[in-house]
């Protein structure tokens, strides 16, 4: 399967540790530089901004999905080069899921979160058949791996996580992940 379009989900905070930036342009810049599409929040904020600013710096383009709450508030990029409206939050998952071809967690908080249930839930019935890796970035998501291996470990887990939710803890495993 054709891996061109990235659907990137990440913090919108600005007070994060720069690590995270950079691993976020890092990724911006891998994308960019495949000719790739990225799809995501579409806000000028946070990694959000850091890695679509990548992805047009090395030749790539942007496909911003942004609920009109966000659009009157002022919050959507200018570097977009698609928008595509949605009315709310759940119409937007939905659409990131759609028009991405696969998934990828950078660190962020609860509504980094909630777009990485979203798309594990629909998989777990059947909706897709789309992956998700969490960028592990210096261990970022352990906490939430140990939490889901023992939900896993107790049956709470229909099908074995490991099929659709893959952990990239260096830059080059995540990469093969995007070209496999
Ligand atoms: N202000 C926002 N603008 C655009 N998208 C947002 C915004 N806040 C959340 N999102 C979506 O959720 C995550 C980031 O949320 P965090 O709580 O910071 O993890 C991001 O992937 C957006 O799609």
């Amino acid at each position: 399967m054709t891996k061109n379009r990235i659907g990137v989900f990440c913090a919108a905070s600005e007070r994060i540790d720069p690590l995270y930036m950079e691993k976020a342009e890092e990724l911006g810049a891998w994308i960019g530089s495949q000719g790739k599409w990225l799809v995501y929040g579409g806000s000028n904020l946070g990694l959000m901004e850091a890695t679509a600013k990548a992805v047009k710096a090395n030749g790539g383009q942007v496909m911003g999905v942004v609920p009109t709450l966000l659009e009157e508030r002022g919050r959507v990029s200018t570097l977009l080069d698609v928008i595509f409206p949605t009315v709310n939050l759940s119409d937007r998952k939905d659409l990131m899921l759609q028009e991405a071809d696969i998934l990828v967690a950078l660190p962020g908080g609860i509504g980094t979160l909630d777009e990485i249930f979203h798309v594990l839930a629909a998989d777990s019935l059947g909706y897709h058949d789309k992956q998700v890796i969490l960028y592990n970035v210096d261990g970022f998501w352990n906490g939430l791996l140990e939490f889901l291996h023992g939900l896993e470990a107790r049956q709470f887990i229909h099908h074995p996580l490991k099929e659709r939710l893959k952990v990239a803890d260096t830059f080059e495993q995540l990469v093969s992940y995007l070209t496999d």
